[in-house]
């Protein structure tokens, strides 16, 4: 008698395996709102995604739309006037199983935040304590989290400053944040947010503060960390070249609400939503090939003077001055200028493709 397809034991464990694995962090239907002068502001509405253990999932979306407001709520950190109206965030976490943060108190947020989810700022320059060491700083986060015995926090420290690329990590454990340049203050606070092995980290513009030649190799270095720690990651950024790079899942948000979700390749080259395909035309190092124009560069000179911006001169540019001082900016997320050569000429060739509208 034929068994059931089912009922076989190899078709059990091929369906075993095809189930999605449960995510890490669940969001569904959050609402958040601000309470302003002009009452209470919707800030997110109803938004739903989840972020699956291991992977990167980036939201992106332009400047308002809610993007920080998201990352705030799933690590309780939400400004004094914003409140969570509705909805729910569960984190499958690993000791204890799903966990509502949603309503979380404040005593069980302590002993969350950092040890569960940790949080990779924005702005290095503004959050490190400038007066206490960089040793001390990531040893704080250690000892809040219950370690006591002195010399393993200073192994933990220096491993964790190893981990993250600083060089000589014994010497710079003694500095404070202002010997450290922009990109090593990152490089500490992401040793910070690791220093717990946290299941979640959440990176909010992690480095839109930071030199372009700098960001690269923090993301790069977020990546590898991601992947030897298996950590998840969700990641805020404008910047729709970095989540097609970097990211697994892409959520595009809008006016507070999911336009669309999905894998960062589908998202990113074939979007269902006509916002996605609008964001992806406006983003100067993205978008549809076949709609762009090509313009050499030619020269690219150090500012002198009073104008330290790099001065570059285009063959045939489609339109004058305005459109150098955008393919300025363009610059700055494509290619590394050289800084150190003040006034020195640079020969430099670059081809730049530019959207026309
Ligand atoms: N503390 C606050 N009080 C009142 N409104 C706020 C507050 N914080 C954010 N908002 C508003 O909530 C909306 C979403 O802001 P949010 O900062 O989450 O967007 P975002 O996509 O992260 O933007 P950005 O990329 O500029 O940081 C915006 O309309 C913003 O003005």
């Amino acid at each position: 008698m034929s068994q059931t397809l089912l009922g076989t034991p190899d078709a059990h464990a091929t369906l075993v395996a095809a189930a999605p694995p449960t995510p890490l962090l669940s969001i569904h239907d959050l609402v958040v709102q601000y309470r302003t002068e002009r009452g209470l502001v919707d800030a997110v509405r109803g938004v739903s995604f989840d972020v699956a253990p291991g992977k990167v999932t980036a939201v992106v979306g332009e400047s308002g739309s809610g993007k920080s407001t998201v990352a705030q709520s799933v690590i309780g950190l939400l400004a004094a006037n914003g409140r969570i109206a509705g909805g729910s965030i569960t984190l499958n976490e690993r000791r204890e199983g799903p966990t509502e943060l949603v309503g979380l108190s404040e005593r069980r947020w302590r002993g969350l935040r950092g040890r569960c989810i940790g949080l990779i700022p924005q702005d290095p320059g503004n959050s490190l304590n400038p007066v206490a060491t960089i040793g001390a700083s990531v040893a704080e986060s250690l000892r809040i989290h219950g370690q006591k015995d002195r010399r393993a926090i200073r192994g933990r420290v220096l491993e964790l400053l190893d981990q993250v690329g600083i060089d000589d990590p014994v010497r710079r454990a003694k500095q404070y944040p202002h010997e450290f340049s922009g990109g090593m203050r990152q490089r500490v606070l992401i040793a910070t947010a690791i220093a717990n092995d946290p299941e979640l980290l959440i990176a909010d513009e992690p480095t839109s503060a930071l030199d372009v030649t700098v960001q690269r190799t923090v993301l790069d270095l977020l990546d590898r960390l991601r992947q030897e720690t298996g950590t998840g990651l969700l990641f805020i950024t404008h910047d729709l070249a970095v989540a097609a790079e970097r990211a697994d899942s892409v959520v595009v948000m809008r006016g507070g609400a999911v336009q669309e979700a999905g894998p960062s390749e589908r998202v990113l080259t074939r979007p269902e939503s006509e916002y996605t395909r609008q964001l992806m035309a406006d983003a100067p190092a993205f978008g549809n090939p076949g709609k762009r124009e090509r313009i050499v560069v030619v020269d690219v000179a150090e500012g002198v003077g009073s104008d330290p911006e790099p001065l570059i001169s285009v063959a045939a540019p489609a339109s004058p001055v305005l459109e150098v001082r955008e393919l300025r900016q363009e610059f700055r997320g494509r290619a590394e200028l050289p800084r150190s050569s003040r006034s020195m000429m640079c020969r430099l060739r670059f081809h730049v493709e530019r959207h026309t509208r």
